[in-house]
């Protein structure tokens, strides 16, 4: 470093290379070529990295503001040099996806934290809900004005990139405006039963999905290899075999030798399927590029209220409860705050890993604040605790005895193809290792859910909360309302 602040000659370093020097913890040195920019003649230097990894040297051109600049950046996201390297410490966290029900509550976390964040969102989760005739329980305000109201409240900004990730200009340009140190990446269609409406959902559903991952991946390669991504997967990868599930990786031996190798894969929708696609990208960039990336496999979260949107009304994050969007815990307390029987599909062992939102938001500060290695794709278990369908609706079925209600079950044909009893034992300890301080559902959080429920029941649509979309029917001809199953 010291090299770099004694250099007085005028370094005139592109976007590209300034991203490269920062994001690389170069050592810059001066060469004793000069060369050629424009009509002026600048010294060229040599860019070194303190990486244990074998880095390439480049020559750029250079000036004085932007090598303090250089220098500026590479301290804000370098710790000082420990006896193992420097300490990768990330300050800037795109989130991609901040609009949507687990990315508001992330952006938001991270914020609080004092992160620096910026949201890149093509806010396209709104337009299904207008497409669909489908609603949020809570009434939410529009990202500009969250954002504004947050910078209120607290003093903190959010930047705002509004566009699609699978269009790669606008994502690279939202990368070097921001310089990201970290990527949360959510920014995908997260439904299994809307992408089994019809073709068209889920051609959408796979090219969203794998295109802007791939984007995502690329920006990262030419921005900045150091930026390390946090990508949402999911549980439902692993499907449901008949053996424990492992975080990622499973030691298999056969025919005598013995390997480490990604856990099998059997998702049961186009869009489970979309994230498995995802992780094979991923897993290949990590191994061809040296990227450093954590895949979060989380399963299905429910809550609405966390630290930071309870601050506000207006702060509120979505609540979905209808048959496209809403997931099983919290439908069933809607379902129980208005009345309509618990919706138990099939015979109602289906079980899963659960965790609340407010885990969700630590689980990703965790993976941010200790990231991955360079080339190292890493897996965790994001969920809580497991539970059947039937175990849901009985906790639900008692926490509204408690309030008063009166609360049904019925059994729907499962709209799904999907086992309905079988094993299910899923390892979840990385993320405990690192500091997780699990919020299980207790009977109070059930109780101030469906009081939450209760709350906004004036609000909720009947005829939005029975499925109508069948795996089974599912076609070519383009559907402007979803199917219905019977
Ligand atoms: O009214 C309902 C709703 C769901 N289910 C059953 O509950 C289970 C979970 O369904 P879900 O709709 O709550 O969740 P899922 O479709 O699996 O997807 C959700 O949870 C996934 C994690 S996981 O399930 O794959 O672990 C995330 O990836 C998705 O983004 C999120 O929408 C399924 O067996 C489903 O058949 C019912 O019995 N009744």
């Amino acid at each position: 470093m010291a090299n770099l602040l004694s250099i007085s000659c005028a370094v005139n370093t592109s976007p590209a290379t300034r991203t490269y020097l920062r994001s690389h913890n170069k050592c810059v040195l001066p060469c004793h070529a000069y060369k050629a920019c424009g009509n002026h003649m600048f010294p060229s230097i040599i860019i070194k990295s303190h990486r244990e990894k074998p880095q390439r040297a480049i020559a750029v051109y250079a000036t004085a503001a932007s090598v303090s600049q250089d220098v500026k950046s590479i301290s804000e996201a370098w710790s000082p040099q420990s006896p193992s390297g420097p300490i990768y410490n990330p300050k800037k966290v795109m989130v991609i996806g901040g609009d949507g029900y687990c990315g508001w509550a992330t952006a938001l976390h991270l914020s609080n934290k004092n992160y620096e964040v910026a949201i890149v969102d093509s806010l396209v989760r709104r337009l299904f809900d207008h497409q669909l005739g489908l609603d949020s329980l809570t009434p939410i305000s529009s990202i500009q004005n969250r954002i504004r109201l947050w910078k209120s409240l607290t003093g903190k900004n959010i930047q705002l990139y509004v566009g699609d990730i699978c269009d790669f200009e606008f994502l690279f340009d939202a990368f070097k405006s921001f310089e990201p140190d970290a990527v949360v990446h959510f920014g995908e269609q997260r439904s299994a039963p809307y992408s089994m409406i019809d073709r068209s959902r889920a051609v959408f559903t796979q090219q969203n999905n794998v295109i802007g991952t791939l984007n995502v991946l690329f920006a990262i390669k030419e921005f900045s290899e150091e930026c390390h991504l946090v990508k949402l997967g999911t549980m439902g990868e692993y499907g449901t075999p008949n053996i424990d599930i492992e975080e990622g990786y499973i030691t298999i031996t056969h025919n005598g030798r013995t390997d480490t190798l990604p856990y099998p894969k059997q998702a049961s929708s186009f869009y489970h399927l979309s994230k498995v696609h995802d992780s094979h990208n991923i897993a290949f960039t990590c191994k061809a590029w040296g990227m450093r990336a954590t895949d979060l496999n989380q399963g299905v979260v429910y809550g609405v209220r966390t630290e930071e949107t309870a601050m506000h009304e207006e702060l509120c994050n979505r609540f979905d409860y209808d048959g496209v969007f809403g997931t099983a815990l919290n439908r069933f307390c809607v379902q129980a705050a208005v009345g309509h029987p618990l919706t138990v599909y099939g015979m109602g062992g289906q079980t899963r890993g659960y965790l609340d939102i407010r885990d969700t938001v630590q689980c990703v500060e965790l993976a941010i604040a200790n990231p991955a290695k360079p080339g190292e794709f890493r897996v965790f278990n994001q969920f809580t605790e497991q539970f059947s369908v039937n175990n849901l609706a009985a906790l639900v079925t008692n926490a509204g005895k408690k309030l008063g209600l009166e609360v049904k079950t019925m059994t729907v044909p499962n709209p799904r193809v999907e086992a309905e009893e079988h094993y299910y034992n899923a390892k979840h300890t990385k993320l405990m290792e690192l500091g997780l301080r699990p919020h299980l559902l207790s009977d109070s959080l059930l109780d101030s859910l469906l009081n939450f429920a209760i709350q906004f029941k004036d609000r909720v649509d009947h005829s939005q909360i029975m499925p109508n979309i069948s795996w089974k029917k599912i076609g070519v001809k383009a559907q402007t309302a979803p199917v219905q199953t019977s």
